[in-house]
């Protein structure tokens, strides 16, 4: 199937046509990242990207969103396996069942419009915390500089309604991480794209691994937040590759 062609008749506006193609290929591509960092088991993870209507306009109630389809093992995901929804969560495209986690991840992208991509796991350091219902002390510069502080913890909600997308959405409009705990289930995460939840739920996973095995040394330290604001800061505005910028230097010499 070439890049454009939706795979048959469906709900998918034809000016979304392509996006949503795309769209398709990079969730399949990001599922198998679960795996390949060990933050899942046999289907137990779900990645979704948000396809923006009118991109001029921005993320409105008009967007889809593509997943996987529900207990599919990650070898047998393909672009065309890919289904699509509306943002009430409801299929508009695809011959499958979406994920059972599908209305969460809706929710979130109906409540929170700069949520471009949303990942659900069962990481087992991460889970461990949400079965403690325990936040992750904010104890590692590396805490600081992807979460800006502690991972909350959600409550509790059972999977089928918008229980789980608002606890998901009530904790993190008060956070900056990008993480929570939905206690005694499971994280989930969001990013400005779904390349970036997946990254979130990564690291995720190794700072709860890193805290729980300090706590089996000794007692880690929080550390302050003038330090946690000035980490943040630093490595979502400085840290990696950034556009080169007009040397002002030579500006100023002229
Ligand atoms: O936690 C659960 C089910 O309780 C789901 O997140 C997990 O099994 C993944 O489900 P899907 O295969 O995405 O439907």
């Amino acid at each position: 199937m070439t890049m454009g062609q939706v795979p048959r008749a469906s709900g998918i506006p034809a000016a979304m046509a392509d996006a949503v193609q795309q769209a398709r290929a990079e969730v399949a591509r990001l599922h198998a990242e679960l795996p390949r960092w060990g933050l899942v088991v046999w289907t137990a993870g779900n990645v979704s990207a948000r396809v923006v209507a009118e991109p001029d306009a921005g993320p409105g109630p008009d967007d889809l969103l593509v997943i996987k389809p529900s207990g599919v093992t990650y070898d047998e995901l393909t672009p065309e396996s890919m289904v699509v929804c509306d943002l009430s969560g409801d299929l508009i495209d695809g011959d499958r069942t979406p994920s059972s986690d599908t209305a969460a991840h809706a929710y979130v992208y109906r409540a929170m419009p700069h949520v471009g991509g949303v990942v659900h796991t069962h990481s087992t350091y991460a889970t461990a915390w949400a079965a403690c219902g325990e936040p992750i002390p904010c104890v590692l510069t590396m805490m600081a500089d992807e979460f800006g502080g502690p991972i909350p913890v959600g409550p509790f909600a059972t999977i089928g309604d918008d229980s789980i997308g608002r606890g998901i959405v009530e904790t993190l409009r008060n956070s900056r991480s990008t993480a929570v705990l939905m206690r005694g289930h499971g994280p989930f995460t969001i990013g400005s794209d779904a390349k970036a939840a997946v990254k979130s739920s990564v690291m995720l996973e190794e700072v709860a691994r890193t805290v729980h095995t300090a706590r089996q040394l000794g007692r880690p330290e929080p550390i302050a937040d003038d330090a946690i604001d000035s980490l943040y800061d630093r490595y979502q505005n400085v840290y990696g590759q950034r556009l080169p910028q007009p040397d002002v230097r030579k500006e100023k010499h002229k």
